[in-house]
């Protein structure tokens, strides 16, 4: 997998990535707080609640659109390989199971080629889920939810296993599942 990822030369990766990008951004928006109307966190933190809230879930489904649009291009794509290996060989050619990476599983490998449309529209859903995240923080802040307490929520319900030694927890009495 490309890796779409760099660190400029020279700088020091923090311990977590997402870790210390939460840290940062929950920190920027919970300063928001006094940095008046110009600020669009700030209006989010301070207006009409329905203002963020509705945002919250307009962006959820362009998440959700931003998915089915990467999935579009992926079933076109397959689609594409399928008539293209059918025309070249005849009838019975290609027609194997597919695996969960287009590719058939018998030895009649189909080559599917992804169009740049397909990683344009990865790259966008990343985009809109990066827009989720922003605003679920600022409902977290406007309601007094650290990120700390909104890891341990996380926390609680992973294996023991699962949780990264010195994980912060909730305590028992504020653990209330569904309400
Ligand atoms: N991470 C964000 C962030 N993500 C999204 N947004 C805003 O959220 C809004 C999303 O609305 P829209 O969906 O209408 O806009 P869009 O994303 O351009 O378009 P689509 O999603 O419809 O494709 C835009 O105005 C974005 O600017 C954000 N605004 C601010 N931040 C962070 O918060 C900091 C403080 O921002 P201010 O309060 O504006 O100073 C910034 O420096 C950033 O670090």
């Amino acid at each position: 997998m490309v890796d779409k990822t760099y660190i400029p030369e020279g700088e020091v990766p923090p311990a977590s990535q997402i870790g210390a990008t939460l840290e940062a951004l929950g920190a920027t928006i919970a300063a928001r707080r006094e940095a008046g109307e110009g600020s669009y966190t700030y209006r989010l933190l301070t207006g009409s609640v329905d203002g963020v809230l509705k945002k919250v879930m307009e962006e959820a489904g362009e998440v959700a659109l931003a998915a089915k649009d990467v999935e579009g291009w992926a079933t076109s794509s397959l689609a594409a390989a399928v008539a293209l290996d059918a025309a070249a060989n005849g009838a019975g050619a290609g027609t194997g199971p597919v695996d969960a990476a287009g590719a058939l599983a018998d030895s009649d490998a189909l080559s599917v080629q992804l169009p740049p449309e397909y990683g344009e529209a990865v790259d966008h859903l990343r985009y809109e889920a990066a827009d989720v995240v922003y605003h679920l923080l600022v409902v977290l802040e406007r309601y007094g939810i650290s990120l700390d307490e909104f890891a341990a929520e996380l926390n609680n319900r992973m294996t023991d296993e699962e949780r990264p030694a010195g994980a912060v927890r909730l305590h028992g009495e504020y653990v209330r599942r569904g309400k």
